[in-house]
């Protein structure tokens, strides 16, 4: 009988690479928090608990030619997309070298145009309209390429994310909105933010098809972003995807979750961290031992240290370089 990862088309090697980004992104994740409490960085937004939907949505793309506008919390996806832990503590320290804006943006709003990533900015769900711009000048050029686009379950009650969602859908646009529901926006619970049992729910006003699956298995993520993908692909137009997991750290360095969850919540989350179960899976089907778990994950813990040493040593920018951008320069701007 064909396993759970050969029904959906992925090889040994498919999943030891999904593994390794997972790895990378939660290792670089829990780094900054150190510098962090360190006093080193200013903030940190996590994507522990979300690697799965991340790096499962990521890799049913093409990182060569498709567009995404990612949120927050989206390490996952941009490290597939080709950023690098370099780029992303280089951005953490905010020094001079951060490829995606010298330093001047908040940390987690990833970016960067030769990987075709989409800045993002603070307002939660401007993300949404981007892509679908991006989608609609995509198919009135007839270029060959989709969009995608990541969004917290809070974020859907956005206007922005039925404005975009029923452009999208009366347009018919190539274009994948996946909302990582994490079951919280800061410290408001799911059932006090969304009326309908799932986001996925709204997908019928806007006519398109909306799935709810689950966040935490990266294979499942992967089938079904394929899906969207291969629709979207095809000229048939947008779709919703739900992916439930968890949000395994506070909302952000700022807040303390001990205050709005339970000890058994949070005890009950261990057994669901994906990087454990994706694993457990991959030692069960005979494609990682403990061997090779050790050589990725020293591997990732090379690239995490040197990428942490050359930030911090990094030059800042220099003062006055703060109006850059800010104005139009003659010439005009690089
Ligand atoms: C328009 C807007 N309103 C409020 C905020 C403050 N804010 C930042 S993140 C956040 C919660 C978002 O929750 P969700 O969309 O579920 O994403 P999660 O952080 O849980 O992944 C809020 C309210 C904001 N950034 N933008």
């Amino acid at each position: 009988m064909a396993s759970k990862h050969e029904e959906a088309g992925l090889t040994k090697e498919d999943l030891l690479k999904i593994y390794e980004t997972m790895m990378t992104a939660r290792r670089v994740d829990e780094r900054m928090w150190l510098l962090n409490r360190a006093g080193k960085i200013p903030f940190v937004i996590s994507c522990q608990g979300q690697e799965a939907a991340q790096v499962g949505a990521a890799y049913a793309l093409d990182n060569t030619k498709d567009y995404i506008a990612p949120y927050y919390r989206d390490l996952g996806v941009v490290l597939h997309f080709g950023m690098t832990p370099k780029d992303i503590m280089l951005s953490a320290f905010a020094k001079a070298e951060d490829p995606n804006s010298g330093g001047r943006q908040m940390p987690g709003h990833f970016g960067q145009k030769k990987n075709r990533i989409l800045t993002g900015s603070s307002p939660v769900t401007t993300q949404l309209p981007h892509a679908v711009g991006v989608a609609l000048a995509g198919k009135m050029k007839k270029q060959d390429f989709i969009t995608f686009n990541t969004l917290g379950e809070g974020s859907s009650n956005q206007g922005d994310f039925h404005e975009g969602l029923n452009f999208a859908g009366v347009h018919k646009l190539p274009v994948i909105t996946m909302v990582e529901n994490n079951k919280y926006a800061i410290s408001v619970p799911f059932d006090r933010q969304v009326a309908s049992k799932n986001v996925s729910d709204r997908a019928a006003s806007y006519g398109m098809p909306g799935v709810t699956i689950d966040g935490n298995d990266p294979i499942e993520v992967y089938k079904h972003v394929k899906e969207a993908a291969d629709r979207a692909r095809r000229g048939e137009g947008p779709s919703l995807i739900e992916t439930v997991s968890e949000r395994m750290t506070a909302h952000s360095s700022d807040d303390d979750h001990r205050q709005y969850r339970s000890a058994d919540e949070l005890a009950a989350q261990k057994d669901k961290d994906p990087i454990l179960t994706f694993g457990a899976y991959l030692k069960e089907n005979g494609i990682m031992d403990d061997e090779l778990e050790k050589e990725i994950n020293d591997r990732i813990m090379v690239i995490v240290n040197e990428a942490t040493d050359y930030a911090e040593n990094a030059p800042y920018a220099e003062p006055e370089h703060t109006l850059k951008y800010v104005y139009a320069e003659k010439g005009g701007n690089e």
